[in-house]
């Protein structure tokens, strides 16, 4: 092969296809999050399109509601983990281990997940040109209820502030970083993906899933990345240190009852001032009409035919002066 020939080849194999995804199951409300976030996505300019892998059990009408979104609807199959032990993993969270499918995307040289309850709010298109090879993602904190079968919850240990509570030298060394398993940037591998799948065969279901699984599945190349990428409501409340509110890019509605489409504001931490304020700007988009993707293929096309237009009225208007007049 000439060397030009392997530099386009080079290049092609650069040029392959990047985009965001995240994962849909059930008939239920979620389908409200994902419209949320190819708004969210839309508004903060992102250049990459929104895959959503969609289990079996999405109906027609919700796929259809995603693709008039420019959604690119993708179907996957459920992944379960060994059957005879889910009991040991909080219900809930059992079909989260579908995620697992987005390996197989291999079309994306690179690709960005994001849950359905999270929204974009500032453009980061730039964490696609992360260095290859690693696993990005945002650390999770202990605090809330939800850890309390964990030890370290038990201990009052944080990752988040590893000062305060020191994980003792009785019981070892520190658990390693953990991330949230709701925003993480990753490459699409067939070798990885079957690896996954045989790994999981083999691996007992914990509390929280697919999240305690690519904990540590990824071990090794995790990277962490500022919660400005994806905000944990629970940070707001038990580590607003660690919080840069003014930079935040990314929030993740996890923390119980802040989901912007079922909120209520009853359960705790719901009646906070900038968990309102966070719910009405996940709200301001979702109702956004001139988000909508059929009004925003016309704007966008108005804005990039203008010049032609303009140009194309200015000869017409030299055109008529030079003609000679019919009279
Ligand atoms: O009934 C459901 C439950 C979960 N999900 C998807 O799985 C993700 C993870 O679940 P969730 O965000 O509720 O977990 P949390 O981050 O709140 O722990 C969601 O964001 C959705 O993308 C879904 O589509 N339907
Ligand atoms: O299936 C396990 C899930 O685990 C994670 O959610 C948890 C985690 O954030 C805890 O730290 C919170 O306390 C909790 O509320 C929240 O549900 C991911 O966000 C989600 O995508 C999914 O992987
Ligand atoms: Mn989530």
């Amino acid at each position: 092969m000439s060397p030009q020939a392997a530099m386009i080849d080079e290049s092609n194999l650069d040029m392959k296809k990047r985009a965001y995804v995240t994962f849909l199951a059930g008939n239920g409300d979620y389908v409200k999050g994902v419209v949320g976030l190819a708004k969210g996505l839309r508004k903060a300019k992102s250049a990459y399109p929104l895959v959503v892998a969609c289990l079996p059990d999405v109906p027609q009408e919700h796929r259809q509601i995603l693709e008039s979104q420019g959604c690119i609807v993708r179907q996957i199959e459920p992944v379960y983990p060994p059957e005879n032990q889910t009991q040991f993993a909080m219900a809930y969270y059992v079909i989260n281990y579908s995620k697992l499918r987005i390996w197989e995307f291999v079309e994306y040289e690179k690709m960005i997940y994001l849950d359905g309850d999270i929204q974009v709010f500032g453009n980061i298109d730039h964490l696609f040109e992360l260095e290859k090879g690693y696993f990005y993602a945002v650390k999770d904190c202990f605090c809330e209820l939800t850890w309390s079968q964990s030890p370290q919850y038990q201990i009052g240990y944080c990752q988040q502030c590893p000062e305060k509570v020191q994980w003792p030298e009785e019981m070892g060394s520190p658990p390693p970083l953990y991330f949230n398993a709701g925003m993480f940037v990753y490459e699409p591998n067939l070798m990885t993906y079957f690896d996954l799948l045989e790994t999981l065969k083999v691996t007992a279901p914990t509390s929280f899933a697919e999240q305690d699984f690519l904990n540590n599945f990824f071990r090794d190349i995790y990277k962490p990345i500022q919660s400005t990428y994806n905000l944990v409501l629970a940070m707001l409340w038990r580590h607003p240190e660690n919080v840069d509110v003014e930079n935040v890019k990314v929030v993740h509605y996890c923390a119980a009852g802040s989901k912007p489409w079922r909120y209520t504001g009853k359960e705790e931490n719901m009646d906070r001032e900038d968990i309102k304020m966070l719910v009405k700007m996940w709200w301001d988009i979702y109702d956004d009409e001139s988000l909508d993707y059929k009004n925003s293929v016309l704007v966008n096309n108005q804005e990039k035919l203008a010049p032609l237009i303009a140009s194309l009225a200015d000869d017409e208007v030299v055109t008529q002066r030079s003609a000679p007049s019919a009279a």
